[in-house]
């Protein structure tokens, strides 16, 4: 029996980066061979093991024919006559097709260094296509090794444009599709997994919602990139530059969902279109079984981002509306959502062409302002003898009066700045 390291380790090895997870191959084995050396089998499906010390994944040397649609739809052909070569050229990409053997040997035998070394992400071979959700895997890893300049092969493109135009990837189930989208989000590069996708025509199989975005143009003055779609994407980088979390980099995903649906003889302006936002939200949320976290994140920032750029010019009359969001999003019991909500604020008017460096103090401001009104509580109405419902009410009004003054505050010191030197 010959063990191989192989997948993501080698790949990860070889381009320098840390390698997280290792998966082996073990050649010209039974699975009888493999339980009395004391390794115990986890793939049910799969001949798998885990090795009885290190607990990492032993595999099986296998081919794999498809037997119908989707995950559950394989036949699983494995023996000790399977070789190393036949095993690799099943795998996805030319890149995760290397192993190593115990002596350090590397066996390559579809180019995947030259591809490494070329920054190219290529198939195998035909058989890529037995797993539909390799279109996925293929832009997520687009996504994640973008920074360092890897691009799709144009055959590997092309065999992913037939395979979604065959209408495979109907048959993925929304928890694989939602955990290669989920990597895809953590990624530095996040934009890049749904421009692939919708390169590879499969956008629109997927996310209908985010497809419909791409042609509906906005009013040019704020939106320079015009088209919604291209706008979406640079948000969603934007949102990762900015350090958002996964329901930040969902939300920016989702924020503009509402302008698909303005008629067209409204465009380029789309009049609520945050609440018209809610619908295809919940839509795509329901289908791919998004958790509810980040569904509940989405909510927020399509309902809610319009009132968070009006604040660029602050009136006292904006009080009552903040006191609104606050209380909507419940700023005061989590404020570290907020904080993501304000963050994906920030990314949506900074994702736009052009406006990468312009200011944003909403953010600053609303962060402060929140900070300290959860600081009213009800202690220093009690002492002063107020008792009951009264004392919502007190600090209501006490919420509001300091609101009030801030934004005047504000408004005034933007006046003052630009405001005409009084002539002598
Ligand atoms: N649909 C799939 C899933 C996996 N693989 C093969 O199995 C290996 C291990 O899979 P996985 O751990 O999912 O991916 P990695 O490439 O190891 O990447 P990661 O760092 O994300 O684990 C891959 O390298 C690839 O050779 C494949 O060909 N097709
Ligand atoms: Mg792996």
């Amino acid at each position: 029996m010959e063990i191989y390291l192989v997948g993501g380790a080698v790949r990860d090895e070889l381009l320098g980066l840390a390698v997280k997870e290792r998966d082996y191959l073990v050649v010209g084995a039974t699975p009888e061979q493999l339980l009395a050396l004391g390794y115990t089998q986890v793939g049910r499906d799969f001949p798998v093991f885990l090795h009885p010390d290190t607990r990492e994944e032993y595999a099986l040397a296998r081919t794999e024919r498809k037997s119908g649609r989707g995950y559950t739809g394989f036949i699983c052909d494995f023996g000790p006559e399977v070789s190393l070569e036949e095993d690799l050229r099943r795998r996805d990409l030319t890149i995760n097709a290397i192993a190593r053997d115990e002596q350090g040997g590397l066996h390559d035998p579809y180019g995947g260094r030259q591809d490494l070394d070329r920054r190219i992400l290529r198939h195998v071979s035909e058989a890529f296509a037995e797993d539909p959700l390799r279109v996925l895997r293929v832009a997520r890893f687009a996504a994640r090794f973008h920074h360092l300049g890897f691009t799709l092969a144009d055959e590997t493109l092309a065999l992913m444009r037939r395979m979604a135009a065959s209408g495979e990837l109907a048959a993925l189930t929304p928890e694989r599709v939602w955990k290669e989208t989920e990597k895809a989000l953590a990624t530095e590069d996040p934009q890049v997994y749904f421009e692939v996708l919708r390169r590879a025509g499969a956008l629109g199989v997927l996310f209908p919602e985010l497809e419909a975005l791409f042609g509906v143009p906005g009013p040019e003055k704020w939106h320079p990139e015009i088209d919604t779609g291209i706008h979406t994407l640079m948000v969603l980088k934007r949102a990762a530059e900015l350090g958002g979390d996964l329901c930040c980099r969902f939300a920016a995903l989702c924020h503009d969902f509402g302008k698909a649906l303005t008629p067209q003889e409204k465009w380029p302006s789309h009049h609520h279109h945050g609440e018209l936002g809610v619908a295809p939200i919940e839509a795509l949320c329901a289908r791919l079984k998004v958790p509810t976290e980040h569904r509940e994140l989405a909510l927020l920032m399509s309902r809610w981002h319009i009132l968070f750029h009006r604040l660029a010019e602050p009136c006292p009359e904006h009080a009552e509306r903040i006191l609104e969001l606050f209380n909507h999003t419940d700023a005061w019991r989590k404020p570290a959502r907020f904080a993501q909500l304000l963050i994906c604020a920030q990314a949506d008017l900074q994702g736009r062409k052009g406006f990468g460096g312009k200011p944003y103090p909403q953010r600053e401001r609303l962060w402060h302002w929140l900070g300290e009104l959860r600081q009213i509580t009800a202690q220093a109405f009690v002492e002063q003898g107020i008792k009951g419902a009264a004392i919502g009410d007190a600090i209501r009004e006490e919420r509001r009066r300091r609101l009030i003054l801030w934004l005047q505050d504000w408004a005034d010191s933007i006046h003052s700045s630009t405001a005409p030197s009084p002539s002598r």
